[in-house]
């Protein structure tokens, strides 16, 4: 998701000296003026100050992270400094990034002979055979264009009669996506785009083409997808935790596959960038169900089993596919990030990871909206300031079950490791006596 960046200019992070701060003052930043923020921060007596001032905690935008962060700025932060993101987030939170991160892993884990790189074959009604993988099938099956094109057509071929959806890597909100049936219509296409592929288009100009999930699950006729929050503290060892609060977001205009619709994006896209411009979208409830809803309505309809299994699931693919970005990831102890997972689900109840933001909108679209934002910017000040409230790089990132909120732990390898090691020193022990 790209926002609108206030720069800061590379001055301002020319000074080498770590600020020296006042005893139990902390001092906040933001690029970000959004009430949900600034009332957090001013609740705990936080001072707001500039990004040239001595700040001890940094909302700001991607790009200003990655300025910070840059050889040319020749900033160091002091241990009293923390920053909501890590300066490569794109690994994962670009659309052709996490495709290629995805695929690097599990070959890898393919190569070790690890069982959860378990391979299976799909007949297709047409005699052809679809490889999958049976554990880590969490992604459509994406290719980038135009690097990827010729395993692209192979793909095509083996079912013609498959709907794709092409994204551009660098935009967002639904900004430039059209879905195609034919592989003509691709071609007219890249005929015709201001843009034409050539070997020499950026990774920002490029596009990935996914196979869509046509088959969604629908609620009340409508295609919906899930909005959920993750938050990264570290990733080597990967420590990760999931608000309980995410929501669906619904399309305004009931599900249709036919073909004169496949221009429609009122059917297709579920973002609320382009929802709220239909004629039906109701600001009442801005198109969304809580989670919690979700999980009733599935419970009555589908059963408890399969909707545990679902939510399992869920969790699955959002630790996979941390662990297959962790390895390129800048582990900087004074980053954390919270990252918005959109997930479809289509209707035999398998979710697919659909794209990762590692600025998910704060902007609230209704009251409910606004109580889920501000309550998640505080859980998450929460869970990566130490228990003292001063931020502090230093800290093993361990927080109280109290300090948790409403973020659940998804994944601890800190201690996993620790279990691991205390079951082998028990076994070990029992073994000698
Ligand atoms: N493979 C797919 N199958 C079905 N629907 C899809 C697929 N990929 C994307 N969509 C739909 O298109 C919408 C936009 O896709 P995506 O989130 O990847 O693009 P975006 O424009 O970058 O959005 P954002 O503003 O969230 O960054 C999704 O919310 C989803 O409704």
């Amino acid at each position: 998701m790209t926002q609108e960046v206030k720069k800061i200019s590379p001055a301002v992070y020319g000074k080498v000296t770590p600020p020296v701060m006042e005893k139990g003052r902390v001092t906040y930043c933001t690029d970000l003026e959004k009430s949900v923020i600034m009332s957090n921060f001013e609740r705990r007596g936080w001072t707001q100050v500039g990004p040239d001032d001595e700040w001890n905690f940094y909302w700001s935008f991607t790009q200003n992270c990655r300025t910070i962060f840059s050889m040319e700025s020749g900033y160091r932060m002091s241990d009293n400094q923390m920053i909501n993101h890590f300066p490569n987030h794109y690994e994962l939170s670009r659309k052709d990034l996490l495709v290629k991160n995805i695929k690097r892993y599990r070959k890898e884990l393919e190569r070790e002979g690890n069982p959860l790189a378990e391979k299976t074959e799909v007949p297709l009604p047409n005699g052809q055979v679809l490889t999958r993988y049976i554990h880590l099938d969490f992604i459509p099956v994406t290719y980038v264009l135009p690097a990827d094109y010729n395993m692209f057509v192979e793909e095509y071929r083996k079912s013609p009669q498959s709907t794709w959806i092409m994204k551009p890597c660098g935009k967002s909100q639904g900004a430039g996506i059209f879905l195609i049936n034919k592989l003509s219509k691709l071609k007219k296409w890249s005929r015709e785009a201001k843009t034409p592929f050539h070997p020499q288009l950026t990774s920002k100009e490029s596009y990935v083409i996914s196979r869509y999930i046509d088959n969604p699950l629908l609620i009340g006729g409508k295609k919906f997808d899930l909005r959920l929050y993750v938050l990264v503290t570290s990733f080597r060892p990967l420590k990760a935790y999931l608000f309980q609060h995410g929501f669906c977001r619904f399309c305004t205009v009931k599900y249709d596959t036919s073909v004169t619709e496949l221009d429609n994006m009122y059917v297709h896209l579920t973002n609320v960038s382009v929802q709220k411009h239909g004629g039906d979208y109701n600001s009442l409830h801005g198109g969304k169900m809580s989670i919690q809803n979700f999980r009733l309505y599935l419970e009555g309809t589908r059963g408890r089993s399969v909707t545990d299994r679902l939510f399992a699931e869920m969790q699955w693919l959002i630790v996979h596919s941390l662990k297959a970005v962790a390895p390129v990831m800048a582990n900087d102890r004074h980053c954390f990030e919270c990252y918005g997972y959109d997930i479809i689900i289509d209707n035999t109840l398998k979710p697919w990871l659909v794209e990762v933001n590692a600025s998910p909108s704060l902007q609230s679209t209704t009251h409910n909206d606004r109580i889920l934002k501000y309550k998640l910017i505080d859980n998450i000040v929460s869970v990566v300031v130490p228990p003292d409230g001063i931020p502090d790089a230093r800290w093993n990132k361990t927080p109280t079950a109290e300090a948790l909120g409403d973020f659940e732990l998804l994944i601890d390898e800190e201690l996993i490791e620790k279990e691991d090691a205390n079951s082998r020193y028990n076994k070990y022990h029992r073994l000698r006596q």
